[in-house]
């Protein structure tokens, strides 16, 4: 496919999404339609598709438009890509673009340019202060990609070795002592053997720190109850070379669980009914994911007012139920993947002001600016 080609296509898979088709479905439908493409092509056609959709509502502004075609329009435009180089009606490439066209598009302002909801940055300025317009800028631009050394299986020199046989170079990334950042290949990652033997796992760097900020140590009873895919199972299991209990209240989440600790010689052991003490259980719970939506856009337009307010309830009902299984003195890791006040400090506080006794250990927020996915961590302590 021509480039033209592919920025055609990605006008159609967008028309799919305004229409309300989830994005990785829009872009399976245009793949399973389009056996000329190669894998290249798919790839372009999901960036385009990607890109714009960090971008929903500057790139409608920019472009003149709500159509797929206009959204890639205003892409190309703040891209500085002079549109007609690609709108030249050759080929498979969109149709030139007419005076109209032309015509439309605007400077965005405000949430608008930054594009956040506008419901949203009330809440997004209280929680990030100064860093509020610099991180939503953040968030239109790609996610780097990063890898977790599984250390029980390689050492970091180890990983970089085998990792750049398979044509894929990564740099050490400062946010945690495990994760490597991927600067080339990052496409032939899942097919290396590194790691299809168990040496990487694929994991945003801010993740990783989650972990490395708990106070695990071996010969620990450890429960990640909100396992989903066990991504920070695997790394707990990784520090602690023991046991890690992985619970989830939807166990399908959980399916990969097993075949992807047996491929880092990790020992996870799912759970349907956790029973404590533990000495410390992990909840990474269900969220807002906003400081992922550099890779899961979707997540911002989809979030709403109610959303969050019914995610808030669910994260407070979940550290209530978790609460008796820590052992006295134990630790209850409470974690999510947002940078909003709503999700983090405020439900550490009230669950500080309804269970007398537990303490706040420590707490750390870790925002883009910091390399990795926004997130957050708390470490709270049970009474003795
Ligand atoms: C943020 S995801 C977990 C991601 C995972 N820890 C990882 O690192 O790959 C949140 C998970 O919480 C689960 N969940 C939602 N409500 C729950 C509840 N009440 N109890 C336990 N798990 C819940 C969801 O099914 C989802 O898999």
């Amino acid at each position: 496919m021509t480039p033209a080609a592919r920025v055609q296509a990605a006008a159609e898979v967008l028309d799919r999404i305004a229409a309300g088709t989830p994005a990785e479905q829009a872009l399976l439908g245009w793949s399973r339609a389009s056996r000329f493409a190669g894998s290249k092509d798919r790839a372009a056609v999901r960036d385009h598709v990607f890109d714009v959709m960090r971008r929903w509502r500057s790139t409608a502004a920019s472009g003149g438009g709500e159509s797929g075609r206009a959204r890639m329009l205003g892409l190309l435009r703040q891209q500085g890509t002079d549109p007609d180089t690609l709108f030249t009606g050759q080929g498979h490439a969109p149709k030139p673009l007419g005076d109209a066209e032309r015509a439309a598009g605007r400077v965005p302002e405000g949430a608008e340019a930054l594009d956040l909801p506008d419901w949203l940055w009330s809440d997004w300025q209280a929680s990030l202060g100064a860093e509020a317009a610099a991180t939503a800028e953040q968030l239109r631009h790609r996610a780097p990609v990063f890898l977790r050394i599984n250390t029980l299986r390689a050492t970091q020199a180890a990983a970089i070795a085998a990792l750049s046989a398979d044509g894929i170079a990564t740099r050490p990334a400062p946010l945690a002592d495990t994760a490597l950042e991927v600067i080339e290949g990052a496409r032939k990652v899942a097919r290396s053997k590194a790691f299809t033997d168990g040496l990487v796992e694929l994991q945003d760097a801010a993740s990783q720190a989650v972990v490395a900020a708990l106070p695990l140590a071996p010969g620990q009873r450890v429960l990640d109850y909100c396992a989903g895919g066990g991504g920070k199972a695997l790394a707990m299991a990784s520090r602690l070379s023991g046991l890690v209990e992985a619970h989830d209240a939807n166990p399908a989440r959980m399916s990969d669980l097993p075949a992807r600790a047996i491929r880092a010689g990790a020992e996870i052991a799912i759970t349907q009914e956790p029973r404590g003490p533990y000495d410390l259980v992990l909840c990474d719970v269900p969220c807002s994911g906003s400081g992922s939506w550099r890779r899961a856009p979707e997540g911002k337009w989809r979030l709403t007012a109610d959303g969050l307010a019914e995610l808030t309830a669910i994260q407070g009902r979940i550290l209530d139920t978790v609460a008796p299984l820590v052992a006295r003195g134990g630790t209850l890791a409470y974690a999510t993947c947002s940078m909003l006040a709503t999700e983090n400090g405020a439900r550490v506080a009230a669950f500080l002001a309804g269970h007398p006794g537990w303490s706040l250990a420590r707490e750390r927020q870790f925002l883009p600016s910091d390399g990795g996915d926004g997130f957050y961590v708390a470490c709270l302590t049970a009474p003795d």
